[in-house]
């Protein structure tokens, strides 16, 4: 059984359809990322999946469960993250208010895995008392996955990670997200750099005009002749 099985997805923006008749599926552990270029509907299909778009037609099952249509509070509970490409902290709050933040829907906050965050992200701890808005791209945006992380998911949506992150960063965060990855969390992740997207991930999902294109192994995709002319530049 698939962890996420998106079967036949119609949806949009109110009355807008964006996607027709997705198919996308994540095994358990799995990192999958979805390409293609700008427009594609790659930031819809995942909103979708988080419930955060207008559903049309089609089903998103999640550990055998149906959530499809379910609101973001509900989809939090079944154990799927999301961190947004922006906005993603709160900047007038500390990182460790940011942190808590990320548990709200428990009665208390996790230690063990506040502790975790702190872990895997040790500029978080050192940072834990200073405004989430004085820390600089990169560390922003490994707050926005430590809060993501706060309720240990076993999917995790990445919108566009390293987008804004100055270029010897990007690497790093590639890392901490193979990292995440390796301890067992499955990710789905939505790339503008696809090339290193697809050299990380288990398998890719090519959109293009909110549609499946092709579906492989990373490695695959990023030697297939059609794929590179058609969406990787050659
Ligand atoms: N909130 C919204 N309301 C209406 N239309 C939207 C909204 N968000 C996105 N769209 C439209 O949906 C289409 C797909 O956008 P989406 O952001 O999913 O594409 P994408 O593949 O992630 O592209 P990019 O790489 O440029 O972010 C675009 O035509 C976009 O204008």
């Amino acid at each position: 059984m698939s962890l996420l099985a998106v079967e036949g997805l119609d949806a949009g923006y109110g009355d807008l359809q964006i996607l027709t008749d997705v198919d996308m599926v994540v095994d358990d552990g799995e990192y999958v990322t979805i390409v293609g270029p700008n427009g594609a509907g790659k930031s819809t299909l995942m909103k979708s999946v988080f419930g955060l778009t207008s559903h049309m037609g089609g089903t998103v099952t999640f550990e055998g469960s149906d959530i499809t249509g379910l609101a973001p509070e509900q989809i939090i509970h079944e154990g799927i993250s999301y961190v947004p490409q922006n906005d993603n902290v709160f900047a007038s709050l500390t990182v460790r208010e940011n942190l808590e933040m990320g548990a709200y829907i428990l009665d208390e906050v996790p230690e063990d895995a506040l502790e975790a965050v702190f872990d895997r992200f040790p500029i978080l701890r050192e940072r834990q008392d200073q405004k989430a808005g004085t820390m600089s791209g990169g560390q922003r945006q490994m707050l926005a996955m430590g809060r993501a992380l706060m309720l240990e998911p076993s999917l995790l949506l990445l919108d566009e990670p390293s987008a804004g992150l100055a270029p010897d960063l990007v690497a790093d965060m590639f890392d901490r997200i193979d990292a995440i990855n390796d301890d067992g969390t499955a990710i789905l992740m939505v790339e503008q750099n696809a090339k290193e997207a697809l050299r990380r991930c288990d398998r890719g999902y090519v959109l293009a005009n909110g549609e499946n294109r092709y579906v492989d192994q990373g490695e695959v995709l990023l030697h297939d002749e059609q794929v590179r002319q058609d969406f990787l530049g050659g």
